[in-house]
């Protein structure tokens, strides 16, 4: 990987070429657009003392997110992030994480600094707007709704709204595809290697928060075209391609 670094706009970038023209911008949800650990801890606990199992931190829990429900689950099942419960636990633990979480969806999620005004100014720019989590539909769309911004994305994907969800490149191209333009006409701006890989195998520019969860890892590790400090930055980074002559 180029590991030649660029200054821009007072962000480290690793591409000379900024800002990069683009049309889409595609948005993640967990750790980019909404801090939402403290709620999926808190689901994950009731969830656990249900089973009479010791609670979990909400660093542990954030180390556990990014690769949707049922994995968190099952990492905290094990303490393992490859960890497979026996079936039965997994299929007594789904539920009550389930009926947990939708309790407690919005309780101490809020939007990250920079992201409000990030996202207005991407709006004011002219950009299409879309959602790409790993998140269950049923959990993104109230999420979305009680936070303000289910309005603001044209389209938005869950981690079961396609045959298969990020680090897979299928919701990206699913994208493109929604708005007619090509890979590198497209940006996403996320907070994980879920986020890179999936961003790199379609073809589309990259960038990354250090903010969000990655699994435990530094996102200065990632294959990304830069890391921003807060979507404020992310938009300066960019500019709307003109339509093809
Ligand atoms: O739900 C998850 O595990 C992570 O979701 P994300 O893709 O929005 O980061
Ligand atoms: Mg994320």
């Amino acid at each position: 990987m180029n590991k030649q670094l660029y200054s821009y706009a007072n962000t480290t970038v690793k591409k000379p070429d900024f800002p990069l023209a683009v049309k889409v911008v595609m948005i993640d949800l967990d750790g980019t657009l909404l801090d939402t650990a403290e709620d999926l801890a808190l689901a994950a606990n009731l969830m656990l003392q249900d089973l009479g199992r010791p609670a979990l931190s909400v660093a542990t829990i954030k180390s556990y997110i990014g690769k949707g429900i049922e994995r968190l689950i099952k990492r905290a099942l094990t303490g393992d992030l490859d960890g497979e419960p026996e079936s039965q636990l997994l299929e007594k633990a789904l539920p009550i994480y389930k009926k947990h979480y939708a309790e407690n969806v919005h309780v101490n999620t809020k939007p990250f600094p920079g992201v409000k005004e990030g996202v207005a100014q991407l709006l004011q720019a002219g950009f299409h707007l879309a959602c790409i989590t790993n998140k269950s539909e049923s959990f993104t769309l109230p999420l979305l709704q009680a936070t303000g911004f289910h309005d603001y994305f044209e389209i938005i994907l869950s981690g079961d709204s396609l045959p298969r969800r990020k680090p897979d490149p299928l919701p990206l191209t699913h994208i493109c595809k929604h708005f007619n333009v090509q890979p590198h006409e497209a940006i996403l701006f996320g907070d994980s290697l879920n986020d890179a890989t999936a961003a790199r195998a379609a073809g589309c520019h990259v960038f990354c928060v250090p903010y969000g969860y990655n699994e435990g890892h530094d996102v200065h590790e990632l294959d990304c075209d830069a890391i921003v400090p807060s979507l404020v930055e992310a938009a300066q980074l960019i500019v709307k391609a003109v339509p093809n002559k």
